[in-house]
């Protein structure tokens, strides 16, 4: 177990910035998920952290040592990648023993056998451990994988991507038993991906990443609710939240296609007339034919639970979450509202939140 911190890391490759004055906090036994685009430099900051690569500035801290003269062996940290780097022509069991059996752990024979026996339970892979790994799916080489950096037991346990070549259901499921092994472990984690419901499943922090820069760090609740600009608005949840064009007229919300929205006490940080976005969850806003707003139905897609309908108000579309009992049909013209208390305030200029600009 560990804590980590990363203190103003900025990392370059020749006149490319990879990652520009990172600032992170990863507390002991936390389940840290760091979203971002491709480039974004969620690999990079795993390397570095690994000892792989060194920073160009800025300070890397394990349990509160600076760990800048440390070679990556005695950083204790397990490095689980997308691709998995089995040995393709020995069993799982040598697979999970190799790690042990290197010079300089020195394990006791005993040992090894008790520790790849527990994780190979705890994988649910008992049952393969005498089969040769280029005999499994998928799914089962990306336990195995996990399998190897879990019998070193080491202190921090960085992700990068380990579910992204799964499919969708083996995803799901690997996702629920990654977190239930994380709690058990009690281990510090850090686990990038460009997958939002990935981070917003498992994450107890999830630090938004845009072009090398960190853009917000929160709790999912946090980051979903109370985005810090747009970015993050429309990196989190699906559909995203909308963001809608208008100004503030007399406490009301008037949108650039003419209709105008009621808007909640907690409102008032801006100026009339001050152009502005204004962010709405799908699930935040509802139809009702006494609603202010006139929209067209342009798209139904139905999710069994919910239905997500896409609504057209001059050239803008509107997601919005409605009951699966909702009777819709394209075209339809429909009357909208939201929920005044839901609705996030963005400089229609910055795309930074009034709440956050203060
Ligand atoms: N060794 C390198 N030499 C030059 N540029 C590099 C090197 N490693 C990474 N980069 C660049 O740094 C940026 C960040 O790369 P990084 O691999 O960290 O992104 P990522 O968020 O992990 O992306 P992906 O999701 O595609 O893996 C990219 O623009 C990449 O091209």
């Amino acid at each position: 177990m560990a804590h980590i911190e990363l203190k103003g890391i900025t990392k370059t490759f020749g006149s490319h910035t990879a990652l520009k004055n990172l600032n992170i906090d990863i507390a002991d036994g936390e389940f840290f998920v760091l979203l971002g685009q491709t480039g974004a430099g969620k690999t990079t900051t795993l390397r570095l952290i690994a000892g792989l690569e060194k920073p160009t500035a800025g300070q890397i801290f394990i349990d509160g040592q600076d760990v800048a003269d440390w070679g990556a062996a005695e950083r204790d940290v397990a490095l689980v990648l997308q691709q998995y780097s089995l040995y393709p022509r020995y069993t799982v069991r040598e697979n999970l023993e190799f790690p042990l059996k290197s010079r300089i752990r020195r394990v006791e024979p005993g040992e090894i056998k008790e520790r790849v026996d527990r994780v190979a339970k705890t994988l649910r892979i008992e049952h393969l451990l005498d089969r040769k790994t280029d005999r499994l799916s998928g799914g089962e080489m990306q336990r195995v994988s996990i399998g190897r950096a879990i019998v070193r037991k080491p202190r921090v346990f960085l992700m990068d991507e380990p579910l992204s070549a799964l499919d969708a259901k083996l995803r799901e499921a690997l996702r629920t038993e990654l977190k239930n092994l994380q709690m058990n472990l009690g281990a510090t984690f850090l686990f990038v991906t460009h997958d939002q419901i990935e981070a917003m499943s498992m994450g107890d922090k999830i630090g938004v990443l845009n072009n090398g820069q960190l853009v917000q760090t929160g709790t999912p609740q946090e980051i979903y609710g109370n985005p810090v600009n747009t970015f993050v608005a429309r990196a989190v949840g699906s559909p995203p939240m909308n963001l809608i064009a208008g100004t503030l007229a007399g406490g009301e919300a008037v949108a650039s296609e003419g209709y105008r929205l009621p808007l909640g006490n907690g409102h008032g940080i801006a100026t009339d007339g001050r152009p502005l976005t204004f962010g709405i969850r799908p699930e935040d806003i509802f139809l009702d034919s006494g609603a202010p707003g006139e929209a067209r139905v342009h798209d139904v897609e139905n999710h069994g639970v919910e239905k997500i309908v896409t609504l057209r108000t001059g050239e803008k579309f509107i997601h919005a979450t409605v009951p699966t009992q909702t009777a819709l049909r394209i075209e339809d013209t429909v009357r909208f509202s939201w929920n005044p208390e839901k609705v996030v305030l963005f400089d229609a200029g910055s795309g930074v939140s009034l709440r956050h600009a203060g």
